[in-house]
């Protein structure tokens, strides 16, 4: 059994993460920590899982996270999350960070979008946890800097042509919309209720922090640096990510090769389904699926994908994550 802690257990994906370790067979929860003011038993917490979880949520002790647990599942906010991380692998866990604060290689790009780095040891040390296109360096790791939610959606849409060079890599637009639960349990007044409801508008425009983190990614991919126009919106649904990238094709690339090529980039993937029509973020919630289709539209590629942003975006993928970490079969818990 793996044993499983997790920090920041009182909000948004410290929830789903629960959630979802209720359904894994070789993975139980230990140990559930959050600051004091929202401690106490876990069905008092959560009141949907009255009857289904003894545990209590406690405020964090080093000592029993090395006792209790083999991995944590940290799903602190980022700038805090480097506040723990070293704290908890040196109490001798491995830990799955939901926050950006190893995701970003390049310390005066992560200090732009962000402040400053207070880890950069353990930065280095981070691997990006995309399974889909780094799965042999998860499994050799202690630290896994779980991707943004957005950057997961965008670049598994684009990711078999950035491989195979077929895309201009000075021609993308991402553009995204997420549901409100993205911005998690205490978000800013412009995500309250009242002006999400019935609602839809773009946020960040020009400067919102997974621009960098997608550039990194797509460019590790192609092999040569991506510029990437990333804008997101917000609408009024609970979950989901639909991302539409566009862009332009490289070498004469045609409608009739994307099928083939997607179907054969992820032919082994669990969690990636090739689509033969539009995605959508009802088809994909509440599972760790990524849907992903590809259009040639007047010459200009565009690129689909929809995934849950608390699941594929989150906890879904570091379940996954952790299932590679400790061998066990990748899909445990999420099929
Ligand atoms: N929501 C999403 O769709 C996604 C979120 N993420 C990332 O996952 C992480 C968690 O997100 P989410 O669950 O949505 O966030 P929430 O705000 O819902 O929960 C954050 C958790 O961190 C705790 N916390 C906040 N500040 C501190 C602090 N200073 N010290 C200790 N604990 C603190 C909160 O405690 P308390 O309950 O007391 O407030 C809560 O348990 C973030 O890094 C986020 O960027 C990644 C992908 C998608
Ligand atoms: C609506 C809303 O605010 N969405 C969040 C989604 C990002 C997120 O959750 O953070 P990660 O970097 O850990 O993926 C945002 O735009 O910042």
């Amino acid at each position: 059994m793996i044993r499983v802690a997790i920090i920041g257990a009182s909000g948004y994906t410290g929830a789903e993460s629960i959630r979802i370790l209720f359904r894994h067979s070789q993975a139980e929860l230990t140990y559930l920590t959050a600051l004091p003011e929202e401690c106490g038993p876990v069905e008092e917490v959560f009141p949907e899982f009255r009857g289904r979880c003894g545990l209590a949520i406690e405020p964090l002790d080093l000592d029993k996270l090395s006792r209790l647990a083999d991995v944590a599942l940290c799903c602190l906010p980022h700038k805090v999350s480097m506040g723990f991380v070293p704290k908890l692998l040196d109490a001798g866990v491995k830990v799955i960070d939901f926050s950006a604060d190893y995701r970003i290689k390049d310390v005066g790009v992560y200090e732009k979008y962000y402040q400053k780095h207070t880890d950069i040891g353990n930065l280095a040390k981070a691997v990006y946890g995309l399974p889909e296109l780094f799965r042999e360096q998860i499994k050799g790791t202690n630290l896994i800097a779980n991707p943004g939610c957005f950057p997961t959606g965008a670049v598994l849409a684009m990711a078999p042509l950035l491989k195979e060079g077929l895309i201009e890599t000075d021609s993308v637009i991402v553009s995204s919309v997420t549901g409100a639960s993205g911005a998690g349990k205490n978000p800013s007044s412009k995500f309250h209720f009242p002006n999400m409801n019935e609602n839809l508008f773009p946020y960040g425009i020009g400067v919102h922090r997974h621009m960098p983190e997608m550039e990194q990614i797509a460019g590790e991919v192609a092999g040569t640096g991506v510029q990437i126009l990333f804008q997101p919106h917000v609408g009024p649904f609970d979950r989901g990510i639909l991302s539409s990238v566009y862009c332009r094709p490289a070498k004469g690339l045609t409608n009739e090769q994307l099928q083939p090529l997607y179907n054969e980039f992820y032919k082994a993937e669990p969690f990636v389904r090739v689509c033969k029509t539009a995605p959508a973020v009802k088809d994909v919630a509440g599972t760790n699926y990524c849907h992903v289709f590809p259009a040639l539209v007047k010459g200009q590629l565009a690129l689909f994908s929809a995934i849950d942003n608390l699941v594929k975006g989150a906890s879904g993928q570091a379940i996954q994550n952790m299932n590679i970490l400790f061998g066990v079969d990748e899909i445990m818990g999420l099929k």
